[in-house]
């Protein structure tokens, strides 16, 4: 059963999955969002663990920074574990003055500078863009969020998926702004392009950490306190329609 890159046996992951990039927020996911959470892989020391949430079988996995890295976990879950839902749940830097830290963007497509989109049918540049299921569903989880919860707006739109994480070309951010195109990170498009082509769902919320117009950062103490709240409107969005 295991996988090059995934060391899990059969039925170890749910088919709902939260990723976000970093192993040690997958951990932190697993110890205080799901519950009865057990680590099912660590090869590479990219972790997964399954819990619930809900009451819901739930998995978080690691995808590591990056097109490529999220390129193969979300093609290993979806083609050989039986995983129907990703959500990625990440951090953003703004590129629009509408859009502040602290902010939540759930993205409704996700311009790229990778080959992703151009690579895959011969000839054609391909819209990389979420489930549509699951981007209405977290719009609904959003609304219902905000008005419960203090924080940020939630943003709906494109963001850029990065090759670059040091980008020194601002007219690409000015271009893009005014493209309407709300935050730059680094794997919605390929965890985008990964689920079209396997016949999977896809989704990605973003908590806004950075700012590239105003130089503005979260502290790493605050990047968790608001990442909850991605958190929360990803899962719910896994668990609807
Ligand atoms: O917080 P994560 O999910 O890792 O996302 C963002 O942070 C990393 C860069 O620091 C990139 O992976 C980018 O997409
Ligand atoms: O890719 C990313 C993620 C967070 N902040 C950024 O500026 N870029």
């Amino acid at each position: 059963m295991a996988t090059p890159h995934i060391a899990a046996g059969p039925g170890d992951l749910a088919p709902l999955v939260l990723m976000p990039g970093d192993p040690n927020r997958a951990r932190r996911i697993a110890e205080t969002f799901l519950n009865d959470a057990r680590l099912v892989t660590d090869v590479r020391g990219i972790v997964g663990y399954t819990g619930s949430y809900r009451g819901e079988p739930m998995s978080v996995l690691a995808s590591g920074m990056g097109i490529p890295s999220i390129s193969i976990y979300a093609t290993e879950l979806f083609r050989h574990y039986g995983v129907r839902r990703i959500a990625r749940v990440g951090t953003a830097g703004a590129i629009t003055a509408s859009v502040s830290v602290r902010d939540v963007v759930i993205a409704s497509a996700a311009h790229t500078d990778s080959s992703v989109s151009r690579l895959l049918v011969e000839g054609m540049t391909l819209a990389p863009a979420p489930s549509y299921r699951l981007l209405r569903a977290a719009g609904d989880a959003a609304e219902r969020l905000v008005a419960e919860s203090a924080g940020g707006a939630v943003h709906i739109g494109p963001v850029f998926s990065s090759d670059h994480f040091y980008l020194d070309r601002p007219a690409v951010f000015d271009a893009l702004d005014r493209r309407g195109t709300l935050a730059v990170e680094m794997e919605a498009a390929g965890l985008f392009a990964v689920a079209s082509a396997e016949g999977g769902e896809a989704l990605a919320v973003l908590t806004v950490t950075d700012h590239l117009r105003t130089g503005e950062a979260l502290s790493s103490g605050e990047r968790e306190t608001y990442f909850t709240r991605s958190l929360r409107i990803a899962a719910e969005a896994l668990l609807g329609p």
